[in-house]
């Protein structure tokens, strides 16, 4: 991991690296065609499957489901005040526009401080699976109207906390 930038006050810069499957997997699951995952061939040599790729949890008495997040380009710097979680279940994010976009994380748990905080950029043929109760920001895409594919879930209970941070993270440039 990078070494982190100097404590300020008012804001710590964050810093950030590249996603891979290793780097990630304390919060969750790269979503990639890689020959790192298991992958084979079907439809008679027509098709590359690459298997398994993450571990979709519905939860208690859920369903996954599937949608279509069109999120906004952020601006950079780009301010971390807040982080939110899914405890009952976990929540993928596909790109289908082919964009990189910014992941930022943090280990389940109790609520994170700027210094938890794990900023990645994942390339446009890069999805993400987080697990249930991984701190996450809400998606955080770049620099122009992006689509992305959200497995995650539908059913009873409560499934979104949210947590200031304080001071804030900043992501400066990518
Ligand atoms: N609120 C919602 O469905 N989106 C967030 O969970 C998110 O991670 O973007
Ligand atoms: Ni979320």
């Amino acid at each position: 991991m990078p070494p982190r930038p100097a404590m300020s006050d008012t804001a710590r810069a964050l810093a950030v690296e590249p996603l891979s499957r290793a780097a990630f997997a304390p919060f969750g699951d790269v979503i990639e065609a890689s020959d790192a995952v298991r992958h084979f061939t079907i439809n008679a040599g027509n098709t590359e499957r690459y298997h398994d790729l993450a571990q979709v949890e519905p939860g208690p008495e859920g369903r996954a489901i599937l949608s279509i997040f069109r999120g906004q380009p952020r601006a950079l710097p780009f301010a971390v005040t807040m982080m939110e979680r899914h405890p009952l279940a976990s929540q993928a994010f596909i790109p289908m526009s082919g964009k990189p976009y910014l992941v930022v994380v943090a280990p389940a748990g109790a609520a994170p401080a700027v210094a938890d905080l794990r900023v990645f950029l994942a390339r446009g043929d890069q999805g993400v699976n987080y697990a249930p109760g991984v701190w996450h920001h809400p998606l955080l895409a770049l620099d122009t109207v992006c689509d992305f594919l959200v497995v995650d879930r539908a059913g009873p209970g409560h499934n979104c906390d949210e947590v200031a941070v304080a001071p804030p993270g900043l992501i400066l440039s990518v």
